[in-house]
Order: structure tokens, then C-alpha cells, then sequence
């Protein structure tokens, strides 16, 4: 009788490097992960295509990989804005650093529509020579005037659909279960649990 053919799984030899130049992503996505998944992190502010946003974080990840020459993981993160057809989104870095909260407030003065989305896309390159895969979470929500303390980017002004509270009012605990990071994230565990990839747990090397 023919023998059931089981693919063996890709073995990593190195940790995945969560490469990003944000700190609050990271304790983020520390809190989220725990240790499900063997990560370390590296610094580093990539530089960014202009784009959709799954190009943009495949094309982090692509360059990540070859910093590290490893496995990498990168993420990028957009805010979009129905009434805008998804802007700012990944160029949200630039409007809230010019404008402030007040600003992409007030862009959407012009519109009775203050709906938005958060985006996240996360995306895995296990070495230099592979295309890197993605994972996407989606938090639906609104733009309100700021609420909250201004710890981290535009949290003040995101209220999530079905909560009163903002990202930033909300006990982080909160938000880590809600968030377009989590569920950009569990997607990332899921992919991790599935098999395919085995991971070292030494992440010492
Ligand atoms: O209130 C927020 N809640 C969040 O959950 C969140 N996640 C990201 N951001 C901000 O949105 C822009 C994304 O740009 P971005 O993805 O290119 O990130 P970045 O350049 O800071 O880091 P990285 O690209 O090195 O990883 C940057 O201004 C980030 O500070 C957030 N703000
Ligand atoms: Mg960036």
C-alpha cells in the first residue's frame, strides 16, 4: 500500500526579526503575540514605497529580509478614510505629523461621511530568495476630535465601531483585542500553528 506523502515543514534556522522603526508597534505587537511566536526585533525606519498598501509592506518586507539576511516580519499600517476612497491611508504617517489631529479633523469638515477603517498588513519573508506572504486586519470605525492621551499616532482620534471609547481611551488591554494589529496578527499565528513553518525557539542567534 502506497505510503501517505507528508511534506515535511520548512525549517527556520534563525528567529523571525520583526523589523520596524516605531516602538509602540513593537511593545504592541509583544503584547499581542507573547510568546506564541519566537521574534526579535531590529530598528530600523525602511524606507517606503507609494502604493497600495500590500506592495508597500511586501516591498518592506523584501528589504527587511536582506538587512537581516533571515527571516523577517514587517507590518504597515494605514488609516483611510471612506469619504476619501481610503486616504490617507499609508501616507497617514505624513498627514498626522503636517496636520495633527485637528487637521484630519478638519479634512473631513468637508464631508458628512466620518467613517474610516484601520488597516494593517503584516508581511513574512522567511529569507532573501522567497516572496513574501501577507496578513490583513481590518478594524472598522470613525474619526472624532481627539480624546484620550496622544500616546501613540492617531489612537486619539480612531473610534472603533461599537465602543464610545477611542483607541487611546480604551485600556491597551482593550485595544489589543480589537485592534487591526491583532487581527492582522492572529492571522500571522495561524499561519505559524498550521505547520508549514517551523520555527527555532533560540533567539539567541
Ligand atoms: O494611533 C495609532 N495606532 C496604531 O495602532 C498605529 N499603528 C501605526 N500608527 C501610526 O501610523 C503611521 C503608520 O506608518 P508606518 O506603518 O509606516 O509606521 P512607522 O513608519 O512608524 O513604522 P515602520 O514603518 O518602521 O514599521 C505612523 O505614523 C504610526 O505611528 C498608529 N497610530
Ligand atoms: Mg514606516
Amino acid at each position: 500500500m502506497a505510503k501517505a506523502m507528508v511534506a515535511a515543514p520548512t525549517m527556520l534556522s534563525r528567529p523571525v526579526t520583526f523589523v520596524t522603526g516605531n516602538p509602540k508597534k513593537l511593545e504592541e505587537v509583544r503584547a499581542i503575540l507573547g510568546d506564541s511566536i519566537p521574534l526579535q526585533s531590529l530598528k530600523l525606519d525602511l524606507p517606503e514605497l507609494q502604493g497600495e498598501p500590500e506592495e508597500i509592506s511586501k516591498d518592506k518586507a523584501r528589504m527587511a529580509a536582506k538587512e537581516v539576511n533571515g527571516p523577517v516580519l514587517v507590518e504597515d499600517t494605514c488609516l483611510c478614510f471612506n469619504a476619501l476612497n481610503g486616504l490617507p491611508g499609508p501616507y497617514i504617517k505624513w498627514f498626522l505629523q503636517k496636520t495633527g489631529h485637528e487637521g484630519l479633523n478638519n479634512i473631513l469638515k468637508a464631508y458628512e461621511d466620518k467613517s474610516a477603517y484601520a488597516l494593517c498588513v503584516f508581511s513574512l519573508a522567511l529569507g532573501t530568495t522567497v516572496e513574501p506572504i501577507s496578513f490583513v486586519g481590518k478594524t472598522l470605525g470613525k474619526i472624532v476630535p481627539a480624546r484620550g492621551p496622544p500616546d501613540f499616532g492617531w489612537d486619539p482620534i480612531f473610534q472603533p465601531d461599537g465602543y464610545e471609547q477611542t483607541y487611546a481611551e480604551m485600556p491597551k488591554e482593550e485595544k489589543n483585542k480589537i485592534s487591526h494589529r491583532f487581527k492582522a496578527l492572529d492571522k500571522v499565528k495561524a499561519y505559524f500553528s498550521a505547520g508549514d513553518t517551523a520555527l527555532t525557539t533560540d533567539v539567541s542567534k
